[in-house]
């Protein structure tokens, strides 16, 4: 039975590609005590099958594990190849790492993680002996002899992760390293120590010493030695024209922590919290390794410091190769990483026949649930939740990136600044209302539809002069489509995009009946076609009309609401959605009508219809058009824009608040607002997601603990 699954994953894997991320095992030789206590008659406990076509490494190999004492067998594991006890290091460099290293000098990066349990031979692959060179020294020399033909610098940096804190290794103090995120994906590891390199001895001097320095110093003779995963990196660096450095490309030597199964060990206090962030981490490593293979949309890059620290490396685009350690004799441990070496390694096989993002999904979540499968019952609940959070966060991710498209081309509209490239010159715009629900309205519109939908606001009542035409606004924002003739304002305050409002002096206390949009000493070219509010679909009538509930709008001169300000307009919305206000919003007939509110509007304006489904959809129009059939789905849909729109609100406010403005936010004193700011200078929008939060360092426990708080002002 085993063989002839066997037989039929080896056909697979003769079909498909190779995974991006590259899968190999290295089966440890036996140390010396290991020999010597070894019976001549025992037989490895791993056998490796090499495809019909031999030891050729790009065809993949089976793996099956036979535990002689107790008779257990394990596997197949599939795998891209494993190098078995007779092959040594310089094999492996030869066959794995000399292949990537003229990309290297071409300006990519290449990685080799070494992974495994306790003691299977991670740090003899990477770092070698006296005698026999690890695979980094042998890249090394490698790396001089074809950079100093070149004329390039070859530095080096050393850096430890250690429950979730980097640390500068060629720093004597062993100082923190900064790990920042530009929020475009660029990581900047500041203050990290790198060394020129001029000759293989200099290097191993710094490397082994270096190394050796970091080894914990044992207090207890007892007491567990530190698990942390180190980090050599190789810098190739080009001296162009002008003699300025510029960075041709990295090649990064992971030794990972070993994994060990926390219950196993038994370890308590100080030391069962490393374990735990240690083997969290290497999941986390796990799981970007196999979003990488699955092709999935959203790589967990965020879920632990050490696949933050190594993003850019591990994006996909670099070159990446997996190295499996393991241990010659039966060990539970290095069962688990087979694993899941082996199920990243098939994901992209198995994917690749199935192209529904709900395979992939489950194929993600059957990752975890198998290594649940080999654990007794008391795996973690967070084990799970992951495995389940993971999944729906590819999804919201993918609506999450098409809901900033639109911000992104909507930004050309709100945007204080001139364009760079001249094309329109768009300031904030006053308005001047009577209402607090039209003010809470009319900054927040969106196109919801995403791709459908036209938010063609009719300006034309507005005084001659003071608005024209934006109609290169919008075919320049790109995530705009084009403009209906007949649409009108789909103000739907769940699904809302945030617009600068500033609200007329008069009209904060006032309330003037009258809406009108006013110049504020600014053209509003371009705005006209893709912000056209025309009075009549906006004409207010609502019981906040008669004071029960006006409130002051909280701005600060001049500038933008703070956030307080917006929260109190989402709070608006949120009750004027919740009492079925008539709120006189017309919507394009075709599609805004699903989104809108529509308890209570004029049937002429927007009747609540179960959509049609037109003859010949296509199955994601009818899925579309399924999702606001019951009001269980409708309540869900909405609420989740709900949510969206203060994610983006907050995300806005953090992009545009000045350094007094951001201190006001719960979390945010003196210094974080100041490398806010900071952040803002290298680029205009840092933070496109919550998870951008994480680089002014608050981590996602403490963002959601934020967003929750604010959401339930909406209740205060
Ligand atoms: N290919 C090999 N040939 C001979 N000895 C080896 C080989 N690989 C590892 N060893 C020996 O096995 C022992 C464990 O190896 P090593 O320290 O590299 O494991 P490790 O996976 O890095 O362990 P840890 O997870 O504890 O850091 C060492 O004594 C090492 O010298």
């Amino acid at each position: 039975m085993a063989s002839s699954a066997a037989d039929s994953n080896l056909r697979t894997l003769h079909l498909c590609p190779s995974p991006r991320v590259r899968i190999v095992g290295r089966i440890r030789s036996f140390t010396e005590r290991e020999s010597e206590a070894l019976n001549q008659d025992s037989k490895p406990w791993i056998t490796v099958r090499h495809n019909e076509d031999g030891a050729s490494s790009d065809s993949g190999v089976i793996l099956s594990c036979t535990d002689q004492s107790s008779s257990r067998k394990d596997g197949p594991y599939k795998l891209d190849y494993c190098y078995e006890q007779h092959q040594g290091n310089d094999t492996i460099f030869s066959r794995e790492i000399k292949p990537l290293i003229s990309d290297v000098l071409n300006g990519r990066n290449a990685s080799v993680i070494a992974y495994g349990a306790k003691g299977s031979g991670k740090t003899y692959t990477i770092q070698g002996t006296q005698d026999k060179p690890g695979i980094a020294a042998l890249s090394m020399a490698e790396l001089l002899s074809k950079s100093q033909e070149a004329g390039d610098v070859v530095s080096v940096s050393i850096l430890e992760v250690h429950q979730e804190h980097a640390f500068d290794l060629l720093d004597p103090k062993h100082s923190e390293v900064q790990v920042l995120g530009d929020g475009r994906g660029k990581i900047n590891l500041k203050g990290l120590t790198q060394v020129p390199v001029k000759s293989v001895p200099d290097f191993e001097n710094l490397y082994i010493s270096k190394l050796n320095i970091s080894k914990p110093v044992q207090k207890m003779p007892l007491e567990p030695p530190k698990r942390s995963h180190k980090c050599l990196m190789m810098h190739v660096s080009k001296v162009d024209d002008n003699s300025n450095k510029k960075l041709v490309g990295k090649m990064l030597f992971i030794d990972l922590a070993g994994y060990e199964d926390g219950r196993r060990s038994s370890r308590e206090g100080v030391a069962f919290q490393e374990a735990t962030k240690t083997n969290r981490s290497l999941q986390a490593l796990m799981n970007v390794v196999y979003a990488l293979n699955t092709n999935e949309s959203h790589v967990p890059y965020r879920e632990s410091k050490l696949t933050r620290i190594f993003q850019e490396s591990l994006d996909g685009i670099n070159h990446v190769v997996m190295l499996t350690c393991l241990n010659p004799h039966f060990c539970p441990d290095t069962l688990h990483v087979l694993g899941l070496a082996s199920r990243s390694c098939q994901s992209t096989n198995h994917l690749l026949s199935s192209f529904t993002k709900s395979t992939k999904s489950s194929s993600r979540q059957e990752l975890f649930l198998s290594q649940r499968k080999m654990k007794p019952s008391t795996t973690p609940n967070t084990l799970k939740k992951r495995a389940v959070s993971t999944v729906h966060a590819s999804t919201k991710k993918a609506s999450m990136s098409k809901g900033r498209q639109l911000l992104d081309g909507a930004k050309k509209v709100y945007s204080n600044q001139p364009e760079q490239d001249g094309d329109y010159s768009v300031k904030k715009l006053d308005f001047e209302t009577d209402d607090p629900k039209a003010l809470a309205l009319v900054p927040l519109i969106k196109d919801s539809q995403d791709d459908k939908s036209t938010f063609d606001h009719d300006l034309n009542s507005v005084p001659e002069g003071e608005v024209s035409s934006t109609d290169k606004l919008v075919s320049d924002s790109s995530s705009y489509v084009e403009p209906k003739e007949d649409a009108c304002v789909a103000d739907h305050p769940l699904t809302a995009l945030p617009l600068e409002l500033v609200p007329h002096e008069n009209s904060i206390s006032g309330y003037p009946s009258e809406m009108k949009f006013k110049e504020n000493d600014a053209s509003v070219n371009n705005v006209k076609n893709s912000l056209d509010v025309d009075p009549q679909c906006i004409s207010m009538n609502s019981p906040l009309e008669d004071g029960k509930e006006k409130k002051h709008i909280d701005t600060n001169a001049g500038g933008s609401p703070t956030l307080t300000a917006r929260l109190q307009e989402m709070s608006y919305l949120f009750k004027s959605f919740c009492t079925s206000t008539p709120l006189s919003v017309r919507v394009p007939e075709d599609s805004c009508a699903q989104l809108s509110v529509q308890a209570g509007y004029p049937s002429d304006l927007i009747e609540p219809k179960t959509p049609t489904i037109e003859h010949g959809a296509n199955l994601g129009q009818r899925l579309e058009a399924t999702k606001f059939t019951t009001p269980l789905n409708r309540l869900y849909t909405r609420s989740s824009g709900m949510k969206d729109s203060l994610v983006q609100e907050y995300l806005k406010f953090l992009n545009t608040a000045d350094k007094e403005e951001l201190k006001e936010l719960k979390g945010i004193g003196e210094k974080r607002a100041t490398y806010i700011l900071k952040l803002r200078e290298q680029s205009p929008e840092p933070f496109k997601n919550l998870d951008d939060l994480q680089d002014i360092g608050l981590s996602a426990k403490q963002v959601k603990g934020m967003m929750k708080k604010m959401a339930g002002e909406f209740f205060s």
